[in-house]
C-alpha cells in the first residue's frame, strides 16, 4: 500500500515538473491521457450545456410513450473518432439532423472552457462531419515542429498553426505570396524558414534584398541569383521575364497538339512536361519590397515603373512557367504608387505579422479575408513571429515559424549548396562565393556566414 502511494506521488511530481518545464512533454506523456478521459466522461453533458444536442426523434418519443419508458435524452453529435496527438486531441463528429458546422464553430470557445483545453478549433470535413482540434497548451509559445512532415515538391512545412497542425507553404497550390509586418515582427525569420525548407528541393532560388543584402547574402551558396540594390534588381527581374517567355516557348513546343493527343497529355504548365524536359522552378524572394517602389528622382521613378511592371508580369504569368513570387515588406498599399494594388491582387497567399495599424492589416487581408484583419491587429507585441495567414478562400489561421537563426539557415544552405541549379539565363547574377571547405570538415563550424 505504501509502495503504491509513493509511486502515485512520484508520478504526480513528475507530471507537475513536466508541465512546468515543457508543456509539449507533459502533453505527450500525461496530458493527452487525462484530456482523453475528461472528454470521454463529460462529452454528453458538455455538449448539452454548450447547446450542441438535438431533441430525440419523434419515433423514439412515441416508442418510449408506448412502452411506458422514460423520455429519451437529447442526443449529442456522434463521436466517429477520438485521436490523441502531440499537442492535444482530434475529435471527429457526425452531426445530428438539424445541426450544422456553424453551430459547432460558434461553440468552440465554450467547449474550450468546458473541456479545460487551451484551444479548440473546428472545420467541416464534408457534409455532416466536423473535426474538432483541441490543443492542451499554447503551441505557438515555444514552436516545436513535428519530426515527420509531409513531403511533396514545392510544399514547405514553414510554421506551426495554433491548432497544432503544420502550416505548409505550397507553391503549386498558391503560387505567389505576400508577407507583411512591422519592424521586428518576425518577417525575416519566416523568410529564413522558407529558404531553409526550399534548400533541399529542386528549385532555383532568386533573392532581391534591398537591405544591402544582410538577410539573403549569407545564404548565397544556395541562391542561383542575388541582387542587393534596385538597379541590379531591375536587370534581374527583366531577365526573369525573358526567361519566363522562353519557358512558355518550351511548353508550346512540347504540346504538339494533334487530334490524337489525349487531353491529359497536353502540357499546360511546366509540371505537365516530362521530367527530363522540365525547366527548374524558380522562387523569387523579395525582402523589403518598398525599397523597390520608392523613388526620389525622375530616373528612379522610371526604374521603379519598370520594376513594378516586371513584377506584375511575373505575378500574372509566372505560375505556368514555374516562377513563384514571395514578397516581403512592412506595408504594401497604394501609397507605394501605381501598379502596387494590381500586383497585390495577384499575391494570393497572405501572411501578416504584427502590424502597427489597421490600414497595414487591411493591406494584407482587407480584400480577401476581412475577419483576419482584426486577428492581425491583435497579435501581441511581445511574441515576435506570430502571424495570421490567410488565402483567397476567406479562411485564416494563426501561425508561428520555428525560431531559425541565421547561422542555422546558413548551415542548411551550405549543406545543400550542390543542389543550386545553374540557370543559364541567370548566370550573370549568380553570387560569387568562396568554395566550401572540404566535405570532411564539419560545415557548422567552418562555413563562412557570408558570400
Ligand atoms: N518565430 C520566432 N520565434 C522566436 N523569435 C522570433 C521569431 N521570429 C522572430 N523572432 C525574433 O524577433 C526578432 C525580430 O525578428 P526579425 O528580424 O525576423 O523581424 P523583422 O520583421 O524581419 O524585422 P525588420 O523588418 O526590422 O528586419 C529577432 O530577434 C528574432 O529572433
Amino acid at each position: 500500500m505504501t509502495g503504491l502511494l509513493v509511486s502515485l506521488l512520484l508520478v504526480g511530481v513528475i507530471a507537475v515538473i513536466l508541465r512546468w518545464q515543457r508543456p509539449a512533454w507533459y502533453w505527450m506523456t500525461f496530458g493527452v491521457t487525462f484530456a482523453a478521459l475528461r472528454v470521454a466522461v463529460r462529452y454528453t453533458s458538455v455538449m448539452d450545456a454548450c447547446g450542441l444536442t438535438v431533441p430525440p426523434a419523434r419515433w423514439r418519443l412515441s416508442l418510449a410513450r408506448m412502452a411506458n419508458r422514460p423520455v429519451p435524452e437529447s442526443r449529442a453529435p456522434r463521436i466517429l473518432r477520438l485521436r490523441p496527438t502531440r499537442t492535444g486531441l482530434v475529435l471527429r463528429l457526425k452531426l445530428r439532423p438539424g445541426q450544422d458546422a456553424f453551430d459547432v464553430a460558434s461553440a468552440t470557445d465554450r467547449l474550450r472552457h468546458s473541456f479545460g483545453m487551451y484551444g479548440v478549433t473546428s472545420r467541416e470535413l464534408h457534409s455532416g462531419v466536423v473535426e474538432l482540434r483541441m490543443t492542451g497548451y499554447d503551441v505557438l509559445r515555444r514552436v516545436q515542429m513535428p519530426a515527420k512532415t509531409d513531403h511533396a515538391p514545392m510544399r514547405i512545412p514553414v510554421a506551426l498553426r495554433e491548432d497544432g497542425s503544420v502550416h505548409y507553404r505550397d507553391y503549386r497550390a498558391v503560387p505567389h505570396g505576400l508577407t507583411l509586418g512591422a519592424t521586428e515582427s518576425g518577417k525575416s525569420v519566416y523568410q529564413r524558414n522558407l529558404v531553409a525548407g526550399l534548400a533541399s528541393h529542386d528549385v532555383a532560388l532568386v533573392g532581391i534584398d534591398c537591405k544591402q543584402g544582410v538577410e539573403l547574402f549569407p545564404l548565397a551558396r544556395r541562391f542561383s541569383a542575388l541582387a542587393d540594390n534596385p538597379d541590379t534588381a531591375l536587370e534581374l527581374l527583366e531577365t526573369l521575364v525573358q526567361h519566363m517567355g522562353d519557358v512558355y516557348q518550351l511548353i508550346r513546343a512540347a504540346q504538339r497538339i494533334t487530334v490524337d493527343v489525349p487531353d491529359a497529355d497536353i502540357a499546360a504548365d511546366i509540371w505537365d512536361l516530362p521530367a527530363d524536359m522540365r525547366p527548374t522552378p524558380v522562387v523569387v524572394l523579395v525582402d523589403e519590397v518598398a525599397e523597390l517602389a520608392l523613388f526620389a528622382t525622375k530616373d528612379e521613378e522610371k526604374r521603379r515603373d519598370r520594376i513594378v511592371t516586371a513584377l506584375v508580369r511575373l505575378a500574372q504569368l509566372g505560375r505556368a512557367a514555374g516562377i513563384y513570387l514571395e514578397i516581403c515588406g512592412q506595408r504594401f498599399g497604394s501609397e507605394l504608387g501605381k501598379g502596387i494594388t494590381m500586383l497585390r491582387a495577384q499575391l494570393t497567399g497572405r501572411t501578416a505579422h504584427r502590424v502597427n495599424d489597421e490600414s497595414s492589416a487591411n493591406m494584407a487581408f482587407g480584400d480577401i479575408a476581412p475577419d483576419a484583419v482584426l486577428a492581425a491587429i491583435q497579435i501581441p507585441t511581445d511574441v515576435p513571429g506570430i502571424a495570421v495567414s490567410g488565402d483567397s478562400t476567406g479562411g485564416w489561421t494563426r501561425i508561428r515559424a520555428p525560431h531559425t537563426s541565421l547561422r542555422q539557415a546558413v548551415n542548411i544552405c551550405n549543406r545543400h549548396a550542390d543542389r543550386t541549379p545553374d540557370v543559364p539565363a541567370l548566370a550573370a547574377f549568380r553570387p560569387a562565393v568562396a568554395p566550401l571547405p572540404s566535405a570532411a570538415a564539419p560545415l557548422a563550424k567552418t562555413a563562412p556566414a557570408t558570400a
